[in-house]
């Protein structure tokens, strides 16, 4: 146990899916492993273990921001072994090509800061995902025909943005989207040798104001967490 994660040691898989939602965990849990367990409740924040394909896998919630995604991570990687770890998050989209529905596959992902900034201090790392979870989603998703985007996105401290320059700057220089999360689970996985990757769902659109609907949600989560677990375990 830790402070912040009730399972036993050995509870955890060595590969571990991050919603930032627990009940998205809990739904993918549900919906994609067998022989589940609840391995975590600590403050809300559910956690399952069980297996999908004969592999056994982890779907813990990341909670919504830097932050909080630092103490998971650091928990689920320092004292539970964690060594791959896929972001399964939904984002806005900041381009007129990336479509609600869609799913973007972050190669990097931009900040203004994250909670390891402070320990780079004038450099300006560039957070980028794991090549072969990367290649092996854009293949998974390929054959699935999911529309699926590659590129940079921007992991934002907040969601209420007062800042329309930066946006104006990002959407000019390409960015994706934007969500709250996948640039310090990039850091944290490189600085301990692990693989990381963030599959996202577009939920909403920055330019257009266009928002998934409630109905069709579930579909377009589904299409992340099958991307996201055959990369983890390619055929
Ligand atoms: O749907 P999740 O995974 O929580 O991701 C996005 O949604 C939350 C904001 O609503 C932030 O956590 C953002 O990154
Ligand atoms: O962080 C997020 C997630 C979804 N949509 C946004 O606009 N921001």
């Amino acid at each position: 146990m830790t402070i912040h994660i009730g399972a036993e040691k050995g509870e955890i898989a060595e590969t571990v899916l991050l919603p930032g939602d627990p009940y998205r965990a809990k739904w993918a849990a549900e919906t994609f492993l067998t022989d589940v367990k609840l391995v975590n409740q600590v403050r809300g924040m559910l956690g399952f273990t069980g297996f999908w394909k004969g592999n056994r896998v982890t779907i813990h919630g990341s909670g919504m921001g830097m932050p909080s995604l630092s103490i998971y991570v650091n928990e689920l990687i320092r004292d539970y072994g964690a060594k791959t770890l896929i972001r399964i998050g939904s984002c806005g989209a900041m381009q007129t090509s990336v479509a609600v529905q869609d799913v973007i596959l972050a190669m990097t992902a931009s900040t203004l800061s994250t909670p390891s900034s402070g320990i780079f201090r004038e450099l300006n790392y560039a957070p980028c995902a794991d090549w072969s979870l990367l290649s092996a989603a854009a293949k998974t998703a390929a054959e699935k025909g999911v529309k699926t985007h590659v590129g940079g996105i921007y992991s934002s401290d907040v969601f209420y943005d007062e800042r329309p320059d930066l946006n104006e700057q990002m959407v000019r220089h390409g960015i994706l989207g934007v969500e709250m999360e996948a640039a310090e689970l990039y850091i944290l996985a490189a600085r301990h040798k692990c693989r990381a990757l963030a599959v996202l769902t577009v939920s909403d659109h920055l330019l257009t104001g266009e928002a998934l609907a409630s109905a069709d949600r579930e579909t377009g989560f589904g299409d992340m967490v099958d991307i996201a677990l055959n990369a983890a375990f390619p055929s």
